[in-house]
């Protein structure tokens, strides 16, 4: 006969992988098996897990890695529902019968006091009290938030229901309409596109402030004035919006809030776009020219959503210097097969959609720079090859290593043939060793507008795409000719604004 022996109060075991808590085993008994030898005690103990422990298949046992669903800062599927309309209720008329003799007394004169301040509107009818209306839901780009993660944690949002009319009863003039709720305001980055999930565009937040109403709260009901019984039949059938509750009262319920689907997609605002290879030194190159302080690393992918800093006017511009303000995008390295969503590549490229230049940060101390400036671009024209009709430059950094710098020359030379010259003449050198394409047309130039024969978009191969503004040698780390590349993406800039003035 096995004897049960109750476990010790405090044994409970925790098992964790990582960060996740799977479950609690309780030992519930421990079975003494007496037919065996007196040595030798079977123990068995069996446990209750709790449900998503059991659903760990046996390969996934709790110490054994299991891979954590990738979350998107930059996407992200929440629903929300706007608040119901709050009750109005069923009132009967105070003191329904007309006053067979005058009041007398000084509570049958105060009666008759409330009933004459019963609200009316200027026709002379009562004027009944309504359900406050639901919460609406509001979705507003506010500067200070810059991802989409947090909405993993949190993706359903409810705004509150409207208050009822505060009681059943008889109709007098202290009776309020229900409150109404407020309405739920959720805060997302700027430049944050609503869209119906999987539907139709509902909003382009872009700008801070940027708001819109994307579930309406249900309308408060009405109140209805308590009929005779005859009547009733007549009443309900004319008003759709009735319903008995328990005791059979007829209340005029608050319209329900609507429940929508949305998927939030970030695209990040930014003036310049920074694209390279991992450790090309795109975060180095930000860190050296803003404030933005990005994690800098020797290893690729340090970077894993963008950053941004904030570029600084040139004080040479005098009074126009806010017109070189501005914001730098830090953007995640590509890789060849970014287009088709290798290291998460797709989301990267979707962040230049908005950017007005783009700086290509090339390692010039690399095996093959040249051949690393290509993949870039080649991503670029797989995910889309308006993004090679856009200005940019090109920044072949850490010169400071020999290796960079000797083959300087060539590196400039070599990009320059990978592009056709919106211009007729051959690019200049700077003294400093920058390259610049001509400009014949002035500052304001449409340096889009390439003269390259018109071929097919599909046909298009790099070579058929504008060449760079400008190529800059630095080293954003050790601050070498790290003017002359402000210098250029200044440039740079203002050209773009002239096009957009245009
Ligand atoms: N010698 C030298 N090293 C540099 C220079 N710029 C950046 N580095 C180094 O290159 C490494 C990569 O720099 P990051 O700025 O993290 O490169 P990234 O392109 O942002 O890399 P991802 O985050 O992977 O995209 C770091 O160790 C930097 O210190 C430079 O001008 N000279």
């Amino acid at each position: 006969m096995a004897s049960l022996i109750s476990p010790p109060p405090s044994t409970s075991y925790l098992f964790r992988h990582k960060s996740s808590f799977y479950g609690t085993v309780f030992p519930q008994r421990c079975e003494q098996d007496s037919n065996k030898s007196k040595n030798v005690r079977f123990l068995s103990v069996s446990c209750r897990i709790s449900t998503r422990a059991k659903e760990l298949s046996s390969a996934q046992k709790p110490n054994t890695l299991i891979k954590e669903p990738h979350k998107y800062f930059d996407q992200v599927i929440i629903t929300v529902r706007s608040g119901d309309g709050g009750h109005g209720a069923v009132l009967a008329m105070p003191n329904q019968r007309p006053p067979s003799k005058p009041p007398q007394g000084k509570h049958e004169k105060e009666k008759l006091r409330r009933k004459s301040l019963l609200k009316r509107d200027f026709g002379g009818a009562l004027v009944l009290p309504v359900g406050g209306h639901g919460g609406d839901v509001v979705i507003y780009a506010d500067e200070g938030k810059d991802s989409l993660l947090e909405f993993h944690a949190k993706s359903r949002f409810n705004a509150k229901r409207g208050g009822n009319v505060a009681a059943m009863g008889v109709l007098t003039s202290q009776l309020h309409d229900g409150l109404s709720a407020p309405a739920l305001r959720i805060p997302v980055p700027p430049g944050t596109v609503v869209k119906r999930k999987r539907g139709t565009l509902l909003a382009d937040l872009a700008r801070p402030g940027d708001e819109i109403l994307v579930a309406r709260g249900g309308q408060g009901g009405i109140s209805l004035v308590e009929t005779p019984e005859r009547s009733k039949k007549k009443v309900m059938a004319l008003t759709t919006n009735v319903m008995r509750d328990d005791s059979d009262k007829v209340l005029a319920v608050g319209q329900p809030g609507e429940d929508v689907s949305l998927e939030l997609i970030l695209r990040v605002v930014a003036d310049v776009g920074l694209v390279g290879l991992p450790n090309a030194g795109k975060s180095t190159l930000l860190a050296a020219t803003t404030l933005a302080r990005p994690d800098i690393a020797d290893y690729p992918f340090t970077t894993l959503m963008p950053n941004l800093g904030r570029l600084d006017g040139d004080p040479s511009l005098g009074p126009g210097m806010y017109s070189s303000e501005a914001t730098l995008a830090d953007l995640p390295g590509l890789i060849e097969g970014a287009h088709l969503g290798k290291g998460l590549g797709r989301n990267f490229l979707r962040h230049l959609r908005r950017t007005r230049l783009l700086v290509h940060v090339v390692d010039a101390a690399a095996e093959d720079p040249v051949n690393d400036y290509r993949t870039v671009k080649e991503e670029l024209r797989m995910y889309n090859p308006d993004y090679l009709d856009r200005p940019y430059i090109v920044v072949l950094n850490k010169i400071d290593l020999p290796q960079a710098k000797d083959r300087l020359p060539s590196l400039t030379e070599e990009i320059m043939r990978l592009g056709c010259d919106t211009a007729s003449s051959e690019p200049e050198t700077s003294t400093a060793g920058a390259v610049k394409r001509p400009d014949p047309e002035g500052e304001n130039a449409d340096v889009s507008s390439s003269k390259a024969p018109t071929k097919d978009r599909k046909d298009k191969d790099i070579e058929d795409y504008p060449r760079p503004l400008a190529i800059v040698g630095v080293s954003v780390l050790k601050g070498i000719r790290v003017n002359e590349m402000l210098k250029a993406i200044r440039a740079g800039l203002r050209k773009c604004r002239g096009i957009n003035e245009a």
